[in-house]
């Protein structure tokens, strides 16, 4: 065992026993990590393709082939038809909408005239959706034809419904098409017979269909890998103890962009994909096990579950930064589908706070939340709860008046039913205030005197009023425009200081933005009623507060909560315990699921991470990816040597190709270590929230952001007991730091190597 230098006081660091080996190296101690592991590795792989020889003379590798060039060949036929066919439909439509326009002839003279023309206004538009519906079909065919161009399919199913009977072929593609005949050419991997394929069992076993279990014996379980029209290898599975696919998949590598991973959900990742619906499903996963791979895939498979009821504006991914946001926004329109609507905590937060105000910190307990459900339980409005609202100097409603509306309701206690009765009342008189406004010859002055290009603008015409009615009119519109704010204010309960109301009640000097909105949720009701499902991703980074808040903001919603309590990288964030006792308090039961296996990184980054679990849990982690080189350590003397170390470092990985990051603790640290590399490799560039993360290259980025994110190397600028102290927080952001390497790890130290290693 080594000794490397202290480049503090030159004293020796601790040998790690069982560990990392620290030797040393030109400049520093240098050492590869001893590797334990025994997964899967290249061997099995290597045996995955045929050779051309054994392709050339393979049977089964030749009807596979006819297959797929007759499928393609096909889907091409079905792809130019859709395209044919919309644009008849819309020769069609533009013709019958010539002819239609010629013939209606609008008239409203007698009773008899309104209800003809109405009826051809009906007969027309009724011509209209039919030619909207004929290309919404075609549009559908057009989209999977062009999803299964890419890969017809990726899988094949022989399955024997009844004894004595020839077994049925299915082929499993990430899409389901029929031909002209309504044969069924690819069945779609959400479709209930694939559960079939992802089951990884072979000969009896069954499937759920409309609530029916169907036995089945499945004779064949075949993987392809398929590039357009072209077989490039195929392997049957008898046992499913490997799954060749997996490997060639993973042995691919990362790209810029997340890649669905439809061909190969294994079987604990399937029960969460197809898991029932239920209220709330909380997935506790290993860094790399493909929680978030596991995350779009479900959410694909709701679109299908609930095709034609579930539109994307209803379903929520709650991702923890911008940077991962566009690292996965590709995943589904890949698959034919399009995104939810994708947003970080601080975009779901900020419309619905004031104007001016922040989006703070998010630490807060849920105790504290439920002290203001307690509060308001037995509470009244007293005037000085009420805003007079302003609009350019105008107050256009006041305070006083308010209260009054307050007390018409003062039969019903103060909440939502009385706010929103509130606000529709409020509504209304605001509604009268602007219409007394608008019959002021002061205001038809005011609108005389706009420049004549914003007349132009708000009336298509310049003022020019022929009757009273007509300024009054006009006059309205221009109100209505310039006190817009108010008019939002009304919708909004801005005439509510909650604020003051949280003074009062909490006897607190202010509020912080959680407990704000909290607050105003439970005084009004605001939120959104629409959205059906609501996903988290790495839910053990927010506050119980956080959490508190999403679930009663999303009330009607399903939720997914995906995470992994050891990369709870930030102080103050719910337990995996208090996650699910936020849940079951705010939605009932708590479902949940786990995930074991690890896929992003090689087996000898995979055991070091699990070193850093607690005892117990690591024995349960194991690795499918093969094995690459040891992750290497230097522990330099000082700090001149780590800074030549480190310029060393990331300018060989620079030359190495693919994606290397270089992963600061802190954002300041990560802006300090991109001067520190400027002059010495200028390719090393600072990430920020707003870049998408690079094809190749090196990125200098802070923990924070790249939470959710992997590279094929990662370069740790800094391991030492410095940055990671021995306590339980460090021991997470290290475990976070290194899961981020697929293929290659280097750490630095400046000073002894963090005890946490040892
Ligand atoms: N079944 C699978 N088939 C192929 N690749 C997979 C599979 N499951 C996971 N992967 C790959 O493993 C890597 C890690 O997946 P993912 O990012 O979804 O994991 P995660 O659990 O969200 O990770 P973390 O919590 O550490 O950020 C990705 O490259 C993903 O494509």
């Amino acid at each position: 065992m080594q000794q490397a230098a202290d480049w503090e006081g030159g004293r020796g660091t601790p040998a790690h026993e069982g560990g990392l080996e620290v030797a040393p190296a030109e400049g520093c101690a240098q050492g590869k990590a001893r590797v334990s592991s025994d997964a899967v590795a290249g061997d099995g792989f290597s045996r995955f393709a045929p050779s051309g020889d054994e392709l050339a003379t393979d049977a089964v590798f030749a009807v596979e082939q006819a297959h797929l060039t007759e499928v393609h060949g096909k889907l091409q036929k079905i792809a130019r038809d859709a395209v044919a066919a919309m644009e008849a439909v819309a020769a069609q439509a533009a013709e019958d909408k010539k002819n239609m326009a010629d013939e209606l002839a609008v008239n409203f003279a007698t009773w008899d005239d309104v209800l003809e023309t109405h009826a051809d206004i009906v007969a027309m538009n009724n011509i209209i959706e039919a030619h909207d519906m004929a290309n919404s079909v075609q549009a559908e065919r057009l989209r999977a034809a062009e999803v299964l161009l890419r890969e017809p399919y990726f899988a094949k199913i022989e399955l024997q419904f009844k004894q004595g009977q020839p077994a049925k072929e299915l082929y499993i593609g990430s899409a389901g098409i029929s031909d002209e005949n309504y044969r069924r050419l690819v069945v779609d991997w959400r479709s209930p017979v694939a559960e079939v394929y992802y089951n990884q069992v072979m000969g009896p076993t069954s499937y759920v269909a409309d609530g029916r279990t169907i036995s089945v014996d499945l004779k064949v379980r075949r993987q392809f890998d398929i590039r357009g029209d072209r077989l490039l290898s195929y392997f049957d599975s008898d046992v499913a103890i490997e799954d060749k696919l997996l490997l060639a998949s993973l042995a691919r590598g990362r790209s810029a962009h997340m890649q669905a991973i439809t061909a190969t959900i294994q079987k604990e990742q399937n029960r969460v994909v197809r898991h029932e619906d239920v209220p709330v499903l909380q997935v506790a996963g290993v860094a790399g096990s493909g929680k978030t791979s596991v995350l779009m895939q479900r959410i694909a498979y709701l679109f299908y579950q609930h095709r034609g009821a579930l539109d994307p504006t209803q379903v929520f991914l709650i991702s923890p930064n911008p940077v991962f946001g566009r690292y996965i926004d590709r995943v589904l329109p890949d698959l034919g589908e399009r995104n939810p609507e994708i947003l970080t905590w601080a975009q779901f937060l900020a419309p619905l706070l004031p104007t001016g105000r922040g989006v703070g910190e998010g630490e807060v307990s849920y105790e504290r939340l439920r002290a203001i459900d307690a509060a308001v339980a037995g509470f009244e409005f007293d005037r000085g709860d009420f805003r007079d609202i302003v609009s350019a100097g105008v107050r256009l409603l006041g305070g006083d008046a308010i209260e009054k509306v307050s007390a018409k309701f003062g039969h019903l206690p103060a909440g939502p039913h009385r706010v929103t009765l509130m606000g529709e009342e409020l509504d209304g008189r605001l509604g009268a205030r602007l219409k007394s406004l608008a019959a002021l010859e002061s205001t038809h002055d005011e609108v005389a005197d706009l420049p004549l290009e914003e007349q132009l603008r708000l009336f298509g015409e310049t003022f020019d009023p022929q009757t009273d009615e007509e300024a009054r009119t006009l006059a309205l519109t221009y109100l209505k425009e310039k006190h817009a704010d108010a008019i939002e204010a009304v919708r909004a309960m801005g005439w509510l200081d909650v604020d003051r109301v949280g003074r009062r009640l909490l006897g607190s000097d202010g509020l912080t933005s959680v407990e704000w909105v909290y607050l105003k949720m439970v005084l009004t009701g605001m939120g959104n009623p629409d959205a059906k499902y609501v996903m988290i991703d790495e839910v053990q980074d927010y506050s119980e507060g956080q959490l508190a808040v999403m679930a009663r903001y999303f009330r009607r919603a399903h939720f997914l909560l995906l995470g992994d309590p050891n990369q709870a990288i930030a102080e103050g964030t719910a337990s995996w315990d208090e996650i699910r006792a936020v849940f079951e308090a705010e939605r009932g039961q708590v479902s949940e699921c786990r995930l074991m296996t690890s896929y992003r990184s090689t087996p000898a980054i995979t055991d070091l991470f699990a070193s850093l679990l607690p005892a117990g849990e690591a024995m349960e982690v194991s690795s499918v990816q093969r094995e690459a080189p040891a992750p290497v350590v230097a522990v330099c003397s000082d700090e001149e040597e780590w800074r030549a170390a480190l310029a060393r470092v990331v300018d060989e990985a620079a030359r190495a190709g693919g994606l290397t990051a270089v992963v600061a603790p802190w954002k300041s640290e990560a802006r300090r270590l991109a001067k520190l590399l400027a002059d010495t490799v200028p390719a090393a560039v600072l990430l920020g929230e707003g870049d998408s993360l690079p094809a190749e290259g090196v990125v200098i980025v802070p923990l924070k952001l790249a939470k959710g994110l992997e590279f094929d190397r990662v370069i740790i600028p800094d391991a030492s007991a410095r940055t990671f102290p021995a306590n339980d927080l460090a021991r997470r952001r290290l475990y976070t730091t290194i899961s981020r390497a697929t293929r290659h790890l280097t750490m630095l130290s400046a000073g002894p190597l963090t005890e946490l290693l040892g």
